[in-house]
């Protein structure tokens, strides 16, 4: 049985799904030197933000397959090395959407209405009215810095109770904005209007201190800024020294540049800040969500299916993923049956995808039949994580063509291998209720549904051929389960395609190449 290690706090609905078919070790608080001791053992580890997987952890987790992230940000994984190891790394991009936009809204009203210092002076037993004055949120500007998911929602929340927005997000249509009700602006207007600034984009190179003591200097005396988003997207000392010379109104963070935060100035600041403990995805309503979308992932991939939400996959997003699903097997199986006619080392691959697979969509199909082709050589260790840069790494050339006016099936994939032994190709589409078939082998037209162990012959197409085929192979006791012969043209050459129950007994291909009209025959195992 699988094994996974849980470090972090999830909800019980995720351990459930997981001990569905691992058993499943939850051990919270490890220290870095812990992990690395323990993570051998694992075949997947999940984790929130507080476990740090570094490239140590990565490398010492020699049985990792998965690393399974319940929340959005990765910052907290080291992506490339896992990708390097062939590690799928996951995460729920959705499923604290919700939480996250509600906590940013509410620490703009509870900053506007100074509601922590209010609540705690009543605590203390005081009566103060008239230190809490605030200020209402109808009416005024907000700035939405990142359009995303959580960005959409406190847009969309906002514009409800009556704010003006602005918005800034270089990846994002004007048409997108205006259905949310947004105006897109640049960084520099937004700064310069907005009374409220909301902080939803991702911790990168570019936005990193996008918050600065240039930048504060741009915005409004009265302008409070909320950050739900990533720690370091803010200067916290640049914040503090503004907020304390009166350049801002105030501000309320829930990430800091180091987490936990340790000693630092914002918090000696007063009723103009307000700071919670990276607080926005905890809600219990999130927590299950998380736990289930991340929990099923991992499930998946230790039942060796893909996952959904792979941020190391390219282009395979969830809605991708459910329209290509079906034909991932098809391309699997096509780059494995070619990698084995083939034989040897395998220098070029061209990747054909025909009919309403001519799409760019399409491109985890490339990816999946390398998966393949490599299959034989790499076993479990490929995967469609780690299939084009083993690729890359073994000389293999890639070349991609789409064909869309190729309309004998609704969609068809066409692999041509070119390898020291020469060049095989072979077509594949799925047919009826989405039954793999083989439907060319060498450019001869078949139509036949793979099976595990298969015999192709180039032959001669001439009386008798078959039946000497047939008599041989059952001389050997190999049972034929079906046969089919494609030809260009009577008494040409020919492509016989066997489905065997067993695997061929050794020497029998070159007895089988004895026959006469014969050329060629390969077997492969699928
Ligand atoms: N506080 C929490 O507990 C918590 C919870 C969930 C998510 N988050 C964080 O919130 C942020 C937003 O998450 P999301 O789910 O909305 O992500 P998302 O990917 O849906 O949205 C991010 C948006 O940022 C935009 N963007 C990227 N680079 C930008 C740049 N340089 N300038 C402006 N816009 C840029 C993207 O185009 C995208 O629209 C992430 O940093 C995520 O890690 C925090
Ligand atoms: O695990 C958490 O509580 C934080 C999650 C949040 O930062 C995220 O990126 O999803």
């Amino acid at each position: 049985m699988s094994k996974v290690l849980v470090s972090d706090t999830i909800d019980q609905a995720g351990i459930d799904i997981l001990s569905q078919v691992a058993t499943v070790d939850v051990k919270t608080g490890l220290k870095p030197a812990e992990l690395i001791e323990i993570i051998g053992e694992y075949d997947a580890l999940m984790i929130r933000s507080g476990t740090r997987v570094t490239q140590e952890i990565i490398e010492a987790g020699t049985q990792l397959k998965i690393i399974g992230r319940a929340g959005v940000g990765v910052d907290n994984v080291d992506v490339p090395a896992a990708t390097r190891k062939g590690i799928v790394v996951v995460n729920s991009p959705e499923g604290n959407t919700i939480a996250a936009a509600e906590h940013a809204l509410a620490m703009m009203l509870a900053l506007s209405r100074h509601i922590p210092d209010a609540n705690a002076s009543v605590k203390r037993g005081a009566w103060d009215r008239n230190s809490f004055i605030g200020a209402e949120v109808y009416k005024k500007t907000l700035g939405v810095v990142g359009l995303g998911k959580i960005g959409s929602h406190v847009a969309t929340v906002a514009k409800a109770m009556g704010m003006k927005l602005l918005a800034y997000d270089p990846f994002i249509s004007t048409e997108r904005a205006e259905q949310i009700g947004c105006q897109l602006v640049d960084l520099d207007l937004l700064f310069q209007q907005a009374d409220y600034i909301t902080l939803h984009i991702p911790k990168t190179p570019e936005t990193t201190h996008l918050i600065n003591a240039v930048t504060l200097a741009k915005m409004k005396p009265t302008a409070r800024i909320i950050n739900c988003a990533r720690g370091g997207i803010i200067e916290e000392t640049a914040l503090a020294a503004a907020i304390k010379a009166g350049k801002i109104a105030g501000a309320a963070l829930d990430v800091f540049e180091s987490e936990p935060l340790g000693e630092s100035e914002l918090r000696s600041l007063g009723k103009e800040i307000i700071l919670t403990p990276h607080l926005g995805a905890s809600t219990t309503e999130a927590q299950v969500n998380v736990a289930i979308d991340v929990a099923e992932q991992i499930r998946d991939v230790l039942l060796g299916l893909p996952a959904r939400s792979a941020v190391n996959i390219p282009g395979l997003g969830p809605d991708v993923l459910e329209e290509l699903k079906p034909y991932m097997q098809l391309a699997e199986t096509l780059g494995n049956l070619v990698g084995q006619l083939a034989g040897g080392r395998v220098e070029l691959l061209n990747v054909r995808l025909q009919g309403e697979l001519a799409t760019n969509k399409s491109q985890p199909l490339v990816v999946a039949s390398l998966k393949g082709l490599l299959y034989q050589a790499l076993r479990e260790r490929v995967n469609y994580v780690n299939a084009s840069i083993e690729a890359k790494e073994r000389g293999i050339r890639v070349i991609e063509t789409r064909d869309a006016s190729a309309r004998d099936y609704a969609g068809s994939l066409h692999l041509e291998a070119t390898g020291t032994l020469g060049t095989h190709s072979v077509t594949g589409a799925l047919l009826g209720d989405k039954e793999i078939h083989l439907t060319d082998v060498d450019g001869f037209p078949i139509n036949v549904p793979p099976s595990k162990y298969m015999l192709f012959t180039l032959h001669r197409d001439m009386p008798g051929i078959i039946g000497k085929l047939g008599s041989l192979l059952g001389s050997f006791n190999v049972n034929i389960a079906s046969m089919q012969v494609g030809r260009k043209i009577v008494r040409g050459d020919a492509v016989m395609a066997l489905s065997i129950d067993d695997p061929l007994p050794d020497g029998i291909l070159s007895e089988i190449t004895k026959v006469p009209g014969i050329r060629d025959a390969f077997t492969v195992t699928l």
